[in-house]
């Protein structure tokens, strides 16, 4: 394997008169700051991506670029650096943001190596404006995650999330709840009013329940026409009355589909995670029997689980 990090830094020796021709001529900003953390030297590229002048940026204290939560912890590491200097490649280190002219920050990637310059030893800074990048890795994440038709998440960050609010529970005996629903009969809908009458079906509703949510629902999409919510911090019977108001809210919504209006009604199953949960996969599972017990029942109802047999973790 190759570490690239923390090599012994190979020293440049040159003049500010040498070395602008060649730092103009690369397509990165370089920022060069001597071991009183001041700026000595940039090229063009510097100054218009911080969106200050070359004089102004020439003789700065290099904090001018770094946003002020940074700065401490960011001056504590030039020092650092100066203190045993080393040559460290992009993109391997964390994440950082440099700070513009006009207060908006750009993320940036850095790369630093030790020069000589005009007889004093420097660092040399190669800032790489990487927006595009992490806007499109934000992207990617996002819509890996989410359902692009309702906005809401999708099955995977269901099962990771309920993974994860299992352990929480299991940690600290607080209740979580999932409503877990299914529309009636939507086979039905798609076919009296289009499958374009059943998206539409979809998309309000999902439009509605965002408006219900606290912050730390989590609202997923995780089939065709199968939702789940949970509910963290949420005591059964607080769940089941969450249910019932959506529920109720849909059975109560006008749908359209061209000149058409009509109704649509669900079907839900509510669990909580109890103490013999031995994973996340339990409550899924009960949520959707019940569901199923409501599908059964002649649907458009709640259908809660049995606290007498299966106790729910309470507060
Ligand atoms: N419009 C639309 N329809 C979808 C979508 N995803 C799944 N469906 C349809 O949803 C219907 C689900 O049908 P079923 O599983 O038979 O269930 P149902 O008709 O709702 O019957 P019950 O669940 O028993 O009440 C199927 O016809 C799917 O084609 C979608 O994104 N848009």
């Amino acid at each position: 394997m190759t570490v690239l990090t923390h090599k012994p830094a190979n020293k440049l020796i040159t003049t500010s008169s040498d070395l602008l021709p060649f730092i103009e001529s690369l397509p990165d900003a370089i920022v060069i700051v001597n071991q009183e953390h001041r700026i000595v030297l940039v090229n063009t590229v510097a100054a218009v991506m911080f969106g200050h002048p070359v004089e102004a940026l020439n003789g700065s204290d290099l904090t001018l670029l770094i946003p002020v939560p940074n700065r401490n912890s960011h001056s504590q590491s030039v020092e650092g650096y100066f203190r045993a200097p080393h040559s460290r490649p992009m993109g391997v280190e964390k994440r950082f943001s440099g700070l513009r002219a006009d207060g908006t920050e750009v993320p940036v990637d850095i790369m630093i190596n030790t020069i000589v310059l005009d007889g004093a030893e420097a660092a040399m800074a190669v800032v790489r404006d990487v927006s595009y990048q992490r806007a499109l890795e934000e992207r990617l994440t996002r819509e890996s995650l989410t359902d692009g038709m309702t906005g809401f998440f999708n099955r995977r960050y269901f099962v990771a999330q309920l993974e994860a609010h299992h352990s929480d529970a299991l940690r600290s005996g607080l209740p979580t709840s999932v409503m877990m629903f299914d529309f009636d009969h939507f086979k039905t809908i798609n076919d009296q009013y289009g499958h374009a009458g059943g998206d539409t079906v979809l998309i309000d509703t999902a439009t509605m329940i965002q408006r219900e949510l606290r912050a730390l629902d989590v609202a997923c999409r995780i089939g065709g026409e199968e939702f789940a919510i949970i509910l963290p911090n949420t005591q059964l019977n607080n769940a089941v009355a969450f249910a019932e108001r959506i529920r109720k809210r849909i059975e109560n919504m006008e749908f359209s589909s061209g000149d058409v209006t009509f109704h649509a009604t669900i079907t839900v199953g509510v669990a909580s995670f109890t103490s013999t949960d031995t994973s996340y996969d339990s409550l899924m599972k009960r949520a959707d029997k019940l569901l199923y017990a409501g599908k059964a029942a002649g649907r458009n109802c709640v259908i809660a689980q049995d606290s007498a047999i299966d106790s729910p973790l309470i507060a």
